[in-house]
């Protein structure tokens, strides 16, 4: 047995299932979950000593690569302060400083310790600004584990075949409405039925847990001219594309202009961290000004705010996100290029620094049911080949990949020498 199939087997005694998160079980692609001890740069390493090149970032915070010196230094010096204290620090204003300056629509902020605690917090105000309750999510995008948003959500849930959750009272589900990515009519026919009874519109602006889809021309731009029709709060769940997509998110990169925004990953750095916020109007509604309740023990913590602000002073470099970028287009063309010739049928997504990959004969993927179209067991296989490859992809066919600022040349070619042997016994 390999020390990650042991540890494995003994993780099962006293943790469900062996993960402390879902997604990190190999339930979709079968096999034993790798157990890492180290990571540095483009690389993990595993309880095996085996050494892969990774795409999966810790599930995107590791935009800088991991163990970026400068991070690890500045937690270090944090340290030595203590862990947390409860009480306000500099550090919090510095970020919601640099924050706001980095994303325009930003104009207060309210740090959380995850992505979860963001959107179920912007959710919540978006509420309690418009007195109404109703929401409008879309099919395949994941906001995190809270009720209200577990109703036909990505990520592991879909991985699993249990889009939407046990647990979650009919009572709260009544009240999210599902609608399908990038299909503004339908968002429209729903408005004009039950605009007055809607809250919020809450959406990735790229769908990074269905697989990666962008969102479609227009798509964006409708759904805030519909919800400034309609009242409607538009929240753009930024956790994932925040900071990634570009320095300032999917809303500078399509330039459109959300009312709150939800950040995670990338603004910790590495450390549990989320925030939210948006235009000073509603924001002033979050307690202690207002009556919306909002609170954590944790919250702005020192030793996150600290790995948080060096990552986002190191990504704010001009050149960051083009090099980014860069990288990511010549591995999906890279890709493209050995399934063409090996003939398989593949197609790619990206936006910035995030990917999707599908087997797939389709021209392009824009909707829920063309990534439910491509061939998830033809992936499962692609995944374990990759792994022999010395590759860390996600474990599923739905989940979107990241590439960091420390991928380079030799990182690319492992990845592609992989991935033409990978193909050639995909045949
Ligand atoms: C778009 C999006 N929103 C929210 C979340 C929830 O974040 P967290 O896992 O930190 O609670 C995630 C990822 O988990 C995500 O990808
Ligand atoms: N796309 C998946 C995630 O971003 C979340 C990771 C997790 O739930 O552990």
């Amino acid at each position: 047995m390999s020390r990650s199939e042991t540890l494995f087997a003994n993780a099962q005694k006293h943790i469900p299932g062996g993960v402390n998160s879902p997604v990190r079980a190999f339930k979709s692609v079968g096999g034993t979950p790798l157990f890492f001890k180290h990571a540095e740069g483009a690389y993990v390493t595993d309880e095996d000593d085996k050494r892969y090149v990774d795409y999966v970032g810790s599930w995107g915070p590791m935009i800088l690569g991991h163990s970026h010196p400068d991070v690890l230094d500045a937690v270090r010096k944090q340290l030595v302060h203590g862990l947390s204290y409860g009480a306000p620090t500099a550090m919090e204003t510095e970020m919601a400083d640099l924050v706001c300056s980095i994303v325009p629509s930003m104009e207060m902020v309210r740090m959380v310790s995850s992505g979860t605690e963001a959107t179920m917090s912007a959710i919540r105000l978006a509420r309690g600004f418009t007195g109404r309750d109703s929401i409008i999510k879309f099919e395949g995008c994941y906001h995190g584990h809270s009720d209200s948003l577990l109703v036909k959500a990505g990520s592991g849930a879909l991985t699993q075949g249990v889009p939407s959750s046990a647990g979650v009272p009919a009572a709260f589900a009544k009240h999210t409405l599902t609608l399908p990515f990038n299909d503004l009519e339908e968002v429209e026919k729903m408005l004009g039925e039950v605009g007055q009874e809607v809250a919020c519109i809450i959406v990735e602006p790229v769908a990074g847990n269905m697989n990666c889809v962008p969102p479609a021309p227009g798509f964006l731009e409708g759904l805030r001219s519909l919800c400034d029709q309609h009242g409607v709060v538009l929240i753009f769940d930024e956790v994932m594309t925040g900071f990634r997509v570009a320095l300032g998110g999917a809303q500078a990169h399509y330039g459109v202009t959300p009312d709150l925004s939800t950040f995670g990953k990338i603004i910790g750095g590495g450390m549990p961290v989320g925030c939210f916020g948006g235009k000073r109007k509603i924001m002033e509604c979050i307690a202690p000004l207002g009556p919306v309740y909002q609170a954590g023990t944790l919250s702005g913590n020192p030793l996150a705010m600290a790995a948080g602000l060096t990552t986002l002073r190191l990504i704010s470099r001009p050149g960051f996100h083009a090099e980014l970028t860069d990288y990511t287009t010549r591995l999906l063309d890279g890709l493209q290029v050995r399934a063409d010739a090996a003939g398989i049928p593949f197609v790619t997504t990206q936006a910035g620094g995030m990917f999707g990959l599908y087997f797939s004969g389709a021209d392009d993927i824009v909707t829920f049911e063309d990534v439910m179209a491509s061939d998830a067991n033809r992936f499962k296989r692609f995944f374990h080949l990759m792994l022999e490859g010395g590759v860390y992809l996600a474990p599923s066919a739905f989940e979107a990949g990241f590439t960091s600022i420390a991928h380079g040349e030799t990182e690319l070619k492992i990845t592609l020498d992989a991935a033409e042997r990978a193909f050639a016994a995909l045949k």
